[in-house]
């Protein structure tokens, strides 16, 4: 089978004005993504998971190295085609002043599409995301910091894509809200078939989502391994030890 997504030995660094060559961000980065996959990728503070998922979305270019989407070189992918493919929802994601209804349906307006159809998929999304009728009403100002990210996640998949990325959906939630998304979110690749790649700092929110792993460290790439060979209390170690000695170094 054709991976849906393949990134090969990609880098990234970051730019400094006062060197040739600034510090790398991501080393020798290289996997590939099934259809329906749900990835998490899992790291330390400063680990390199954003950078990641920016290039994924191509709001960034690596320095070398090459990713491709179902054998497509992303250079030779138009922005717009490859945004609407593979789609990022942000940490903090921002309504633009819209209400909730407006929100969601945008991104089919400026695609031009009927408005049966806008009306249509909004209401198929909000449902499949358990949004209530009632926030469709409300600005960002009145939703909370939990609420306004099942929004802009519903906001994403309004326009069907086939990758959604996630940067950290649930940092704003409580746990139990949390693991319903996480719930949901599984059933999305079961029926839409969409694959999801998610950052999550939450390892038993992960543990509950993925059905492969991704631990990164300082830029590298430690761990790919799928849900049934991940040694989860070794992770967890792994994951605090490496918190604890960014933590150091910081202080
Ligand atoms: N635009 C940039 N310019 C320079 N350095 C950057 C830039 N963006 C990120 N970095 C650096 O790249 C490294 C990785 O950052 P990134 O945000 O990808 O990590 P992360 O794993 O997502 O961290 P966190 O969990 O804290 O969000 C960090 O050392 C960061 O300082």
């Amino acid at each position: 089978m054709t991976a849906q997504l393949r990134l090969e030995q990609v880098n990234l660094f970051a730019k400094l004005k006062t060197q040739l060559q600034g510090y790398p961000i991501l080393q020798d980065i290289s996997f590939e993504i099934d259809p329906g996959d749900r990835l998490a990728i899992i790291g330390p503070s400063g680990a390199g998971k954003t950078s990641l998922l920016r290039l994924i979305n191509r709001l960034g270019e690596p320095n070398s190295g090459k990713i491709f989407l179902e054998n497509q070189d992303y250079e030779q992918i138009p922005v717009i085609q490859l945004r609407q493919t593979v789609t990022l929802v942000l940490q903090e994601p921002k309504l633009l002043g819209m209400t909730v209804q407006q929100a969601l349906a945008y991104p089919l307006v400026l695609r031009g599409l009927p408005k049966e159809t806008i009306q249509q998929r909004v209401s198929h999304w909000t449902e499949q995301l358990r949004i209530p009728s009632d926030w469709l009403g409300r600005t960002e100002l009145q939703l909370s910091a939990g609420q306004r990210q099942l929004v802009a996640i519903a906001r994403a998949l309004v326009i069907q894509p086939k990758i959604l990325l996630l940067d950290e959906p649930t940092s704003n939630l409580d746990i139990g809200i949390a693991s319903n998304l996480m719930q949901i979110l599984t059933q999305l690749t079961q029926t839409h078939h969409t694959t999801i790649v998610m950052v999550n700092s939450q390892l038993d929110l992960a543990k509950i989502f993925c059905n492969r792993l991704l631990y990164l460290q300082q830029g590298c790439l430690l761990i790919n391994q799928t849900a049934s060979e991940i040694n989860w209390i070794d992770l967890q170690q792994r994951l605090m030890h490496a918190e604890q000695q960014a933590k150091d170094e910081w202080n």
